[in-house]
């Protein structure tokens, strides 16, 4: 044996302990905060009334209030989402009073140093709930569909956006994005895109946004069965600009998070997106007191960060960061 055995106060020998493990002076010197409130983000759903859904929502007047509740807790950033006017040209998506624009404009007013994101795409305002745009003859139009998501974004870093999050998947998106934000005199606006893998794990948030697909979304998102392809995607997000990578559904791509911060893949900011089906799993659809799964919570979030993630998208942020805080440590 290298080390003579641990002992413990009273004398006793340890058996498969370590001289790291074994004295509380040791593990205070070597310990590093797995998960911090600064380490998460809050996705909000912006909907117009209270009428029941899903996953947990908010109306725009209780944007400021939120924001400033999970400021104080010293969470990193919010992420907004809201339904806006559909039509199949994609409503009011391009225009600088939809709901989503006044919601980021609520949030930034409300904390100014808390990070907004937001997300870039035509679902929550096509009549076909598709992330996309399409022609006549109901194909899918790139021209018209980048255009309108410029337009979209531009609108988004005028009210103080910080990260927008390009998320149809489409070719071109995140460079396109870039060069509307960069000619606009927002070169300072970071690109976080989503790599979306094709998932039943959306279907809460979709139907609290009224986006429940009509069409096949899965054309343009990534197959489970692909994990190359979800390797080349994210390489062209970068190529195009991207500054961070959103990762989703978190839990079925845990190994892409892995696979993708390893050296010589992709090296930006990985951040993985539990989603709507996460939170619904984790709290039995919100039945669930947070005391029962809170610890279930902090493991499956610090796991994350332990497996590469830069931060965490979670509809459990506000209770992880009040746990958080109130955590004697170092411990
Ligand atoms: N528009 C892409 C997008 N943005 C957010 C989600 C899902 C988020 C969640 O379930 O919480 C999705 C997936 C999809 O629409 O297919
Ligand atoms: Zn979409």
């Amino acid at each position: 044996m290298d080390h003579p055995p641990m002992t413990l106060h009273d004398g006793e020998a340890v058996t498969g302990s370590s001289p790291v493990r074994a004295r509380p002076a040791v593990r205070r010197f070597l310990h590093r905060e797995p998960l911090t409130p600064a380490d998460l983000c809050m996705p909000l759903l912006v909907r117009r009334g209270e009428t029941l859904s899903p996953v947990p929502t908010v109306t725009l007047d209780q944007v400021g209030p939120a924001v400033r509740e999970l400021a104080r807790l010293g969470v990193g950033a919010v992420k907004i989402f809201a339904e806006g006017e559909r039509t199949d040209s994609g409503g009011d998506a391009a225009s600088a009073s939809a709901p989503l624009i006044h919601a980021i404009q609520a949030a930034k007013d409300a904390a100014p140093d808390l990070a907004v994101m937001t997300e870039t795409c035509l679902c929550s305002y096509t009549s076909s709930r598709a992330c996309v745009l399409t022609d006549d003859h109901g194909r899918y139009d790139h021209r018209a569909t980048l255009d309108v998501l410029g337009a979209q974004a531009l609108h988004q870093a005028e009210v103080g956006a910080d990260i927008l999050g390009p998320a149809a998947m489409v070719d071109g998106l995140t460079g396109h994005v870039r060069s509307v934000l960069d000619a606009g005199g927002f070169r300072d606006v970071a690109l976080m895109p989503h790599l979306i893998m094709t998932s039943r794990m959306y279907d809460g948030c979709r139907a609290a946004m009224n986006a429940a697909p009509r069409g096949n979304r899965g054309a343009f998102q990534v197959h489970p069965s692909r994990p190359e392809q979800a390797v080349a995607v994210a390489r062209r997000m970068v190529e195009e600009g991207a500054d961070m990578i959103l990762l989703e559904p978190a839990l079925h791509t845990i190994d892409l998070l892995s696979r993708l911060g390893a050296d010589g893949q992709v090296n930006v900011p990985l951040v993985p997106f539990c989603v709507s089906g996460e939170w619904a799993q984790l709290t039995h659809s919100g039945t669930r007191a947070a005391a029962d799964y809170l610890p279930d919570l902090i493991e499956r979030l610090a796991m994350y960060k332990r497996s590469g993630a830069a931060a965490v998208i979670t509809y459990n942020t506000r209770e992880a960061a009040q746990h958080l805080v109130r955590l004697p440590r170092p411990r």
